[in-house]
């Protein structure tokens, strides 16, 4: 593959670039906090100074941003993606949003020639870091074949789900379902306190049984210590299952655990949480 281009320095975006840098890809990233490139400049990063100059520069290209607004932002505001997106060059948003994103940020693209591929992934922070994500492609397949080789370097799987929105959407059930999970773990190391338990055995228990995973096994002892160092940022998941209610809308699919879920990360945020590991929903419970 030739040179990678980078758009969106997070806690996600950092890991996957370094990653690439670190497999010898030619990496050129833009941040909408441009000084946030500095640290992947020093792993041998070059640095674009808006996305068009990104674009321009690479056949390849890569967004991984906040929310739908962000995404929609970086490809159509001035100096944005479309201003250079063009034949022979391919787009390929990672960023977690809804499919109706998606689909405008498609359209846009193909309709000047370039080449359009949705892959959310799942797996946080470290997974990124190690090269372990799971990545939920869909939309244009021969542009999944030609980057396969940085798929298999930043992930462990990847699917192929078919038409735009596929991948979106796989990704927000999935989410949908971790939310609903980190709030019945949070009730219950709170149960198990309260009622005289103690809550590391708990963890010990749950890692034994039949619902062991390792999301428990990572968060538990951190969140008994009320300790929430961000790797999944509490606001996306918020938003993540705002996206999926309203895909559970759409589909008329009641989802009441879901609801009672987005509910407590929405108190959470209220309570000044947002920036914090999703696990800091926990704190809502003794609020
Ligand atoms: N963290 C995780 O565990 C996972 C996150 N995701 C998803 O990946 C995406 C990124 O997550 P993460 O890295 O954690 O998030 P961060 O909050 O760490 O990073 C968000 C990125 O989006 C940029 N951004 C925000 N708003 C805008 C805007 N209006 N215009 C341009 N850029 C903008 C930020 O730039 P700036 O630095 O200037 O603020 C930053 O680069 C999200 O969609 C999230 O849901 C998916 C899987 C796991
Ligand atoms: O979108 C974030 C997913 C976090 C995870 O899969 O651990």
């Amino acid at each position: 593959m030739e040179g990678i281009g980078f758009l969106g320095i997070g806690i996600m975006g950092k890991a996957m670039a370094v990653n690439l840098l670190r497999h010898g890809f030619k990496v050129t990233v833009w941040n909408r906090t441009l000084s946030r490139c500095d640290e992947l400049v020093q792993h041998g990063a070059s640095v674009g100074e808006t996305p068009a100059a990104v674009i321009k520069k690479c056949k390849y290209t890569i967004a991984m941003l906040s929310d739908p607004a962000a995404a929609l932002s970086v490809v159509f505001d001035k100096h944005g993606t479309l201003e250079q997106i063009c034949g022979g060059k391919g787009y390929i948003d990672m960023s977690t949003v809804d499919a109706d994103t998606s689909s405008q940020i498609s359209q846009a693209i193909t309709s000047k020639g370039g080449s359009f591929l949705e892959a959310p992934v799942s797996g946080s922070k470290k997974p990124a870091e190690d090269g372990q994500l799971v990545i939920l492609a869909a939309g244009d397949k021969d542009l999944y074949d030609q980057v396969v080789p940085a798929f298999d370097v930043l992930g462990k799987k990847s699917f192929f789900l078919g038409q735009i929105g596929n991948g979106a959407k796989m990704k927000l059930v999935v989410n949908m379902i971790m939310g609903s999970m980190m709030n019945a773990f949070s009730e219950g190391i709170v149960l198990a306190d309260k009622s005289g338990l103690d809550p590391h055995t708990l963890l010990d228990v749950l890692d034994l049984g039949a619902i062991a995973n390792p999301m428990f096994k990572m968060k538990g002892p951190a969140m008994i210590k009320n300790s929430y160092p961000p790797a999944f940022p509490l606001k996306h998941q918020q938003k993540d299952m705002r996206l999926a209610l309203a895909l559970g809308d759409e589909n008329a699919v009641p989802m009441p655990v879901a609801a009672a879920a987005n509910e407590a990360f929405k108190k959470a945020r209220s309570l000044g949480l947002g920036d914090h590991d999703f696990s800091a929903v926990f704190e809502t419970l003794s609020k």
